[in-house]
């Protein structure tokens, strides 16, 4: 049996994985903690894997603190940028026996929707994104917008494209954030979960690729795969789950 602790376990989606990790058939439960629960209690002793699903604001200290007391994690809370994945790193360079793996979005549609808009991207001269979410949500636009965005400004580049054809001359911030040169719209709507659309557009042609979770379930296969390969390659950050995938 994988013995997973949760951290940020009192959460939506905490509380989703901790069911998820409770029910299948190769995992336990070890520790679930939550905001002011002491992260010592965490130990290579009781725990294989940290699944860690809290804000933003707290992500990068906790899986510092994971990493530096021993134990692999996975995580799902957004807001890595750059300089947090560096800070993972070097802590991981003090400890190569172990492994972290993050993940924007764990929902297998999400996944394939940013797997394809990568594909189709040097063949379409526009391309804009529209994420839409409960909202209940911190973070805007979502993580997983912005790893849709830098995946599509990647394949362009090596297309050698230029800009996104856009002749706005005013904006009072309807043109939505630009990430990596792609704008993205966020939309915060009640009895939505997790949305994204990525539009592509030619001359008298469109392409939409649209994923929706319906429900935090569809990120539970995923998370478990994620506990499944955690520890695989010990002193590195792995970063999406097409990462495990059969892409
Ligand atoms: N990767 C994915 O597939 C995926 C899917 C859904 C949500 N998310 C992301 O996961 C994160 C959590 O989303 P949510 O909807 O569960 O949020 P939530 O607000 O329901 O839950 C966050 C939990 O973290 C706890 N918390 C806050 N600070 C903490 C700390 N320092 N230590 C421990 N626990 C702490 C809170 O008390 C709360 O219980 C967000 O960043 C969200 O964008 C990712
Ligand atoms: O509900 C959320 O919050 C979600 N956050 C992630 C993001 O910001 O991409 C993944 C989808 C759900």
């Amino acid at each position: 049996m994988i013995r997973v602790s949760v951290v940020g376990a009192k959460g939506r989606m905490g509380a989703t994985v901790v069911d998820a990790v409770k029910n299948a058939p190769d995992t336990e439960l070890a520790k679930a903690l939550d905001a002011g629960d002491d992260l010592t209690q965490i130990t290579p002793e009781n725990t294989d894997v940290v699944v860690e699903f809290t804000v933003p604001a707290a992500s990068l200290d906790n899986v510092l603190a994971l990493v530096n007391q021993g134990v692999n994690v996975v995580v799902g809370t957004t807001g890595w940028t750059d300089e947090k994945l560096a800070r993972v790193k070097e802590a991981l360079a003090s400890h190569p026996d172990v492994s972290v793996f993050i993940a924007p979005n764990f929902a297998i549609s999400t996944v394939l929707a940013e797997n394809f808009a990568a594909q189709a991207a040097k063949y379409f001269e526009s391309v804009e994104i529209v994420e839409m979410h409960h909202p209940n949500k911190v973070d805007a636009p979502s993580g997983t917008a912005i790893h849709t965005a830098h995946a599509i400004a990647a394949a362009r580049k090596d297309a050698g494209m230029g800009p996104i054809p856009d002749n706005t001359q005013t904006d009072g911030g309807s043109r939505g954030q630009v990430v990596d040169g792609i704008h993205v719209h966020a939309v915060r709507l009640r009895g939505l979960n997790a949305h994204e659309e990525v539009l592509f557009g030619n001359p008298g042609e469109q392409l939409v690729l649209r994923a929706d979770s319906f429900d935090r379930s569809s990120f539970m296969p995923g998370v478990l795969l994620a506990v499944r390969h955690a520890g695989e390659n010990p002193g590195t950050v792995t970063v999406g789950l097409d990462n495990y995938l059969d892409l």
